[in-house]
């Protein structure tokens, strides 16, 4: 038996990850007898980063409310705990119940990703990008201060339990030690070829840093991870997993209701249910969904909401099947106008490139820890390799992430087990996560099942290109000092001298945003600072897509923090009504 399927057989058994779940089923079915129709206060649209922390937030803020939570996947039981496994994430990716299988258009400048390796890779780094990046999310207007850096600061720290040993000042100013979300530094420590890079890295001048989420950005270190005793420490078996265990049954005006989280896996929602009786006020009263193969409906109560979280290619994707988006789009695929938005046209990405590189074997055992080490820096836009004035810029634009890697080739005569075609190494990850290129997204039909349109244009813009390229150019200069020359022999996997800019490997990543931009309406806003949809009623978007400019680092805390604040101002303008 592997040693993934023996994890996977134990997870099989885990009665605690199965315990809440199950609670929640039993609860809710003694309850059912006071329940006439699908109505609850909130109902949110996805079970993902966002819609967990809101779900949470959002019974633990309002007294006395209920929350439906729609989410199209399985539980986090569903391919028997696997999903919390760091070292199977990889293959966690792949599996179709955890992957929607969405496909982009072709792009202009072509991936070169080169099929004979296959990269075993793990993660979860923690990251929140820089400050001022908020701060721009700030300047949009006196009324999106409630988003600048202090704000966003306050909403990090409210969901971070983080585990550093011996903190010192510095450290408590940036972090929280109470929230759900658990972060912690490497618990394994990290390969000696590791340890190899961090000094090749200062040795070219490179400045050392034990916290990327800290004073400054931009340096050499190791990254801190959303993991909790070997397993994944996810939105889902934090915020959710604690929103479950409040159920009371709640009695006052005359009426009786359930006070609880409620989720519905495997619920599909097609379209927001508008008041008709109101046309011209594009009021939400609820959602049709589809679940257990029929057409379902979950309608709101008064001073309820919808809110969609979706996630950056989802939520557009419902706005525009309910008729929000822009109307020539919608009119081709035969949907009523209701109101006019650039709904899906900010689509942000962090575009990357890799490079692997072989070393000593035996420098890395089988199981790698993932991206252990980071280098955080401002590239180069005309391609050349950043000079050291560039290491300590205040702004960086660039995040290295670097990992152990077992490399297998793939040599379709051997045994899958066959050792000798395996080698150690490591693998650099170079994400661009400041683009200037944009994307757009856009219904291909009205059938909620097809896949949207996704038109990435990374690298349309040659700085983008050029400064992917001086990053890699750099990761390149890095594997050629010693240590990792001479003790670990770290030889670049493919590298010839003949090699040309446009064939430096190119990667795709993984944080689609932006799609339904918070902004002022004139400018190309479709959400505003509260993160209500403009032209529309009780109903506000939460999630990756409201992100007017992506967070300069890996966005699953930026999301969670969105979703922190969101909470805070769905409350208030509840309360307001009461
Ligand atoms: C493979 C991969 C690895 C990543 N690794 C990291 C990492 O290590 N660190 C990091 O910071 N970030 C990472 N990210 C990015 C991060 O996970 C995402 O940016 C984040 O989860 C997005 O959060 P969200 O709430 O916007 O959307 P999601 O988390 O995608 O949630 C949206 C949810 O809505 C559901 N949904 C969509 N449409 C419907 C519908 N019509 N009806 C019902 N439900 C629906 C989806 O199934 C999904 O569960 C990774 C992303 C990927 C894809």
């Amino acid at each position: 038996m592997s040693t993934i399927e023996k994890i996977q057989e134990d997870l099989k058994n885990d009665a605690k990850i199965r315990e809440c779940w199950i609670k929640n089923v039993c609860d809710h079915d003694k309850y059912a007898k006071f329940k006439t129709k699908e109505i609850y206060d909130f109902i949110i649209v996805g079970a993902g980063t966002a819609g967990c922390v809101l779900a949470r937030e959002l019974i633990h803020c309002i007294p006395n409310i209920n929350v439906l939570v729609l989410e199209a996947g399985g539980p986090d039981t569903y391919s028997n705990g696997l999903i919390n496994l760091p070292c199977a994430a990889f293959q966690v990716f792949q599996m179709s119940e955890h992957n929607w299988g969405y496909v982009t258009q072709e792009q202009k400048i072509k991936s070169s990703v080169n099929p004979t390796k296959e990269i075993l890779k793990n993660g979860f780094p923690y990251l929140r990008g820089k400050a001022k990046g908020y701060d721009n999310w700030a300047a949009q207007g006196p009324e999106y201060k409630i988003w600048d850096w202090d704000h966003c600061l306050e909403a990090f720290k409210a969901i971070e339990n983080n585990s550093r040993k011996n903190p010192d000042e510095t450290f408590k100013k940036f972090h929280g030690f109470n929230g759900l979300l658990h972060v912690q530094d490497n618990q394994n420590g990290i390969y000696d070829v590791m340890s190899g890079l961090i000094e090749a890295a200062k040795n070219l001048g490179i400045p050392y840093n034990d916290d990327f989420n800290g004073e400054r950005q931009n340096g050499v270190g190791t990254f801190q991870f959303t993991i909790k005793d070997g397993k994944r420490c996810s939105l889902a078996n934090s915020y959710l997993k604690d929103a479950l265990e409040k159920v009371e049954l709640y009695s006052g005006d005359g009426f009786r209701k359930v006070v609880s989280v409620d989720v519905r896996s495997f619920a599909h929602v097609l379209n927001i249910i508008w008041d008709e009786e109101n046309k011209e006020e594009n009021i939400a009263i609820g959602v049709r969904y589809f679940c257990n193969g029929v057409v379902r409906e979950a309608f709101i109560a008064p001073k309820g909401e919808v809110i969609l979280c979706g996630g950056a290619l989802n939520s557009p994707q419902i706005l525009m099947l309910s008729g929000i988006g822009p109307k020539e789009n919608l009119e081709s695929n035969n949907i009523k106008v209701r109101k006019e938005l650039p709904v899906g046209r900010n689509l942000l990405d962090h575009p990357g490139g890799t490079i692997v590189a072989k070393s000593t074997p035996s420098a890395v055992n089988h199981w790698s820890n993932g991206a252990e080490v980071g280098i955080i820096h401002k590239a180069n836009v005309e391609g050349k390799i950043p000079c050291k004035d560039d290491f300590f810029d205040e702004n960086p634009d660039i995040e290295i992430m670097v990992s152990p890697i077992q490399i297998s080739l793939m040599d379709p005569s051997a045994k899958p087990d066959d050792n000798q075609n395996k080698l150690d190494g490591i693998v650099l990850i170079s994400t661009l996560n400041i683009p200037s290129s944009v994307g757009y997204l856009e219904l291909n039909s009205s059938n909620p099942f097809d896949q949207p349109k996704i038109c990435l244009n990374y690298f349309e813009k040659s700085d983008d290109l050029y400064r992917i390229i001086s990053s890699l150019k750099l990761c390149r200069e890095i594997l050629e000092q010693p240590p990792l020359s001479t003790v670990y022999n770290v030889k670049e996997l493919g590298n010839n001298d003949d090699m040309s800019d446009e064939d430096w490997e190119r990667s795709t990543s993984l944080h689609a945003s932006g799609t339904v931009k918070m902004a002022p309406e004139s400018k190309d806003g479709v959400v505003n600072h509260r993160l209500q949809v403009y032209g529309t009623k009780n109903l506000r978007v939460v999630d990756a897509s409201i992100f007017p400019y992506i967070p300069s680092g890996n966005p699953n805390a930026p999301i969670a923090m969105v979703a922190w604040r969101a909470s805070r101002l769905i409350a208030e303008d509840y309360m307001k009504m009461c």
